[in-house]
C-alpha cells in the first residue's frame, strides 16, 4: 500500500490488498485493485482551505495520470466531519488577489472532479454543508453513513451568501429543479433519511459499513470498459462544465465584487462569530 501524506490532505493510494484489519465485504481480492483512497485531513473540520484546495487538484492529477488506479473513493479523515466547506477565512478580510486566486481553485477543484476520468464514490462519513456537499455532488455515487447528525446540503443562503450557478447546476443535475429551486432558497441540510429520499445521496448505510459500501459499489462501476464510461460520462456533465469554462474570468471577477462587498463581510464575520461563541 502506497501512502503519502500531503499537507491537510491524507491520500491512501492503494494498488493492492489493504491491511487484513479491513473487512473485506463481498470483494474480491481483483476488485480491489486500481482502487485509491483520498482523506481529507484538515482538523478540526476539514475546511477547505486554498492549500487544500490546491492539493487536492495537485493528488487528483497524479491519479489521473497513473493509469494503475480507475477509481478514487473520497472520505474524510476527521471523526463526524465529512467537510466545513470552503475556509470561510479565506473569504473574509483578504485581498483582491487572494479573493481571485482562492475562487480560482475552488473553480479548479470542482472542475477536476466533475469531469474525471476515474470512478468517483463519496463515502461520506460526517456533516456536508456547502462546499463539502458540492464535492460530493461531483461524485459518480454517494454512500452516506447513517447518523442523524451528518446533515447533507447547500446552505449558503444562511449565510447570507449565494451559491453559484455551478453549485446550483450540481444540485440540479443531481436532484432536480424543483428539489433543489426549495433547498437551495431555503439553504436546507438534509438528514440521511431525507437525503435519501431526495436523492442527495444514493445510498444511507450504518457508519461501519460505509467504506465497505463504497468498495462494492466501487466494482459495479470498475466492470463496465472505461472508454464507454467515461465517454458517457462526459456526454452528461461536459455542456454543464463547459458553462464555467467559457466563462472562468468574470465567475472570478462576479465573486470579487460580491465578496467585497460590506454587507457579505459583515455576514460573513457574524457567521464565523457565531460558530466561535458556541464553545461559549
Ligand atoms: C460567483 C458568485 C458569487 C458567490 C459568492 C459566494 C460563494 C460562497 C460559497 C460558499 C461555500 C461554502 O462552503 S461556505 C462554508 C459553509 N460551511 C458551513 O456553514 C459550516 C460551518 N461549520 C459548522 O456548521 C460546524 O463547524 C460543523 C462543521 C458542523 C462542525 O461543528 P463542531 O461543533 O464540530 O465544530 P465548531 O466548533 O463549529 O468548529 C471548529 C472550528 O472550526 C471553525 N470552522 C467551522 N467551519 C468553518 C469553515 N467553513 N471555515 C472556517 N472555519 C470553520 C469554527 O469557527 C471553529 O473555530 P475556532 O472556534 O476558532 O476553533
Amino acid at each position: 500500500m502506497a501512502q503519502d501524506l500531503v499537507d491537510g490532505l491524507l491520500i491512501k493510494a492503494r494498488s493492492h490488498l489493504p491491511p487484513p484489519s479491513e473487512p473485506l465485504g463481498k470483494l474480491s481480492k481483483r476488485d480491489r485493485k486500481g482502487v485509491a483512497v483520498i482523506k481529507l485531513k484538515n482538523p478540526p473540520v476539514n475546511s477547505l482551505s486554498l492549500e487544500v484546495l490546491t492539493e487536492f487538484v495537485i493528488s487528483l492529477e497524479k491519479l489521473e495520470n497513473d493509469k494503475t488506479f480507475r477509481g478514487v473513493i473520497v472520505t474524510s479523515d476527521c471523526p463526524g466531519i465529512f467537510s466545513a466547506g470552503l475556509d470561510l477565512t479565506e473569504m473574509c478580510g483578504k485581498s483582491q488577489a487572494h479573493y481571485a486566486e482562492f475562487w480560482r481553485a475552488v473553480q479548479e477543484l470542482w472542475l477536476r472532479l466533475y469531469l474525471s476520468n476515474l470512478v468517483l464514490i463519496a463515502a461520506i462519513n460526517g456533516v456536508s454543508p456547502a462546499g463539502g456537499c458540492l464535492i460530493s455532488l461531483t461524485c459518480d455515487y454517494r454512500v452516506l453513513a447513517d447518523n442523524p447528525k451528518y446533515n447533507i446540503g447547500l446552505n449558503e443562503t444562511l449565510l447570507g451568501v449565494v451559491a453559484p450557478s455551478w453549485f446550483k447546476d450540481t444540485l440540479v443535475n443531481t436532484v432536480g429543479h424543483r428539489t433543489a429551486e426549495r433547498a437551495l432558497q431555503l439553504g436546507l441540510l438534509f438528514p440521511p433519511a431525507e437525503a435519501l429520499r431526495v436523492g442527495m445521496v444514493d445510498q444511507v448505510v450504518p457508519e461501519d459499513q460505509v467504506h465497505s459500501t463504497a468498495l462494492s459499489v466501487m466494482a459495479q462501476w470498475l466492470a463496465v470498459p472505461d472508454h464507454a464510461r467515461q465517454l458517457t460520462k462526459s456526454l452528461m456533465r461536459k455542456p454543464t462544465a463547459d458553462r464555467l469554462v467559457k466563462q472562468r474570468d468574470a465567475d472570478i471577477q462576479y465573486f470579487l465584487q460580491f465578496v467585497s462587498r460590506d454587507s457579505i463581510q459583515k455576514s460573513l464575520r457574524m457567521y464565523l462569530d457565531k460558530l466561535r461563541q458556541k464553545k461559549g
